[in-house]
């Protein structure tokens, strides 16, 4: 079959954008029948022709190269299409691959995709997080939906109130509350005192930030339906991953499950007990 690969740089990453080069030029020149485009900025950087990531949707997998970052904002973008994580970042948790086994890896995938027709991969599930009736949606979340208070710290917080299926398990003063899959659990869950979670795990927490009175945090059943509401503030706010932001008018319920179509990752799988010790 043809196989189609879409690879996206991190964005002024010179590492990460020769390594895109390579990566065309070992696929295109090597392999009969296997095309592969770049995004725009990578495009700009090698002097190809680059298209818009979410254009990328219909490719057999896409490689995101750079850190954790640049993997959540692929994974945004192209929604179900198997992606492959190349770390060229800091922490690189999400991204299993060295750049120097990086080669091997696509060229690898390419074979089995030949070979089989498919791809064997992973799925992370995400979270959905949608307003009263539905009315807004965010972005589906990899790691964590945040909901917070007007700022962080003395005299930001809400009184944020979680119902699990109907039922309130807390009410207190809070700078945030944070609902996190078991990919998102060794982020910002983690810095806020909540549980690591096995990857294979499935299950779904629910952390508040710096509660004044607070209860533990709460692994939950994953087909659970939670509600954040928040009130007692002027403003506050409903965060996917860090990124897609929605100011809310309190008071103001967040519906939080998970999606329907999760993440899927392709390429070795990381040692979750090994990758612990890069948060250190
Ligand atoms: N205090 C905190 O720990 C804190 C605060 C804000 C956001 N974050 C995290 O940052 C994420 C957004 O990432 P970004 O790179 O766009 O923002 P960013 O550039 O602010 O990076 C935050 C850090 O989190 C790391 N990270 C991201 N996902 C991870 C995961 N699943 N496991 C372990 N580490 C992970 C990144 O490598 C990076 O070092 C959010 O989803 C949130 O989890 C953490
Ligand atoms: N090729 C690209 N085109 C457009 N935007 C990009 C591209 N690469 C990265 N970005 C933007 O940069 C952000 C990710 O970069 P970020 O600086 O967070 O680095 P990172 O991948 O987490 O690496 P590090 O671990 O070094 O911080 C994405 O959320 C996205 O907005």
């Amino acid at each position: 079959m043809d196989v189609a690969v879409g690879i996206v740089a991190q964005r002024n990453n010179a590492r990460a954008q020769e390594l895109a080069q390579t990566l065309v030029d070992t696929l295109e020149r090597e392999y009969e029948g296997v095309t592969t485009v770049v995004d725009e900025l990578t495009g700009a950087a090698i002097e190809a022709d680059g298209v818009p990531i979410p254009a990328m949707g219909d490719r057999e997998f896409v490689v995101s190269i750079g850190g954790d970052g640049t993997l959540l904002f692929v994974a945004r973008e192209v929604g179900a299409t198997p992606i492959l994580g190349v770390n060229l970042g800091e922490v690189g948790f999400l991204n299993a691959v060295a750049p120097d086994d990086a080669r091997e890896v696509v060229t690898e995938l390419v074979g089995q995709l030949r070979e089989t027709g498919s791809l064997e991969g992973r799925k992370l599930a995400r979270l959905q997080a949608s307003g009263a009736d539905g009315a807004w949606a965010l972005d589906p979340a990899l790691n964590e939906v945040v909901v917070h208070g007007p700022r962080r710290g003395h005299g930001g917080g809400a009184t944020i109130e979680v119902e699990i299926d109907g039922q309130q398990y807390t009410t207190s003063h809070a700078d945030g509350v944070l609902v996190a899959t078991p990919t998102g659990s060794t982020a910002y869950n983690l810095s806020e005192g909540g549980p690591l979670v096995q990857p294979t795990a499935d299950a779904l927490v629910v952390t508040q930030m710096a509660a004044s009175d607070g209860m533990p945090p709460l692994v939950a059943d994953p087909g659970a339906e939670i509600a954040l509401t928040v009130s007692d503030t002027e403003t506050a706010y409903a965060i996917s991953d860090g990124h897609d932001r929605r100011e809310l008018e309190p008071p103001a319920t967040v519906s939080i499950s998970v999606a329907d179509e999760p993440v899927t990752l392709v390429g070795p799988r990381a040692n979750f007990f090994d990758a612990l010790e890069k948060l250190e």
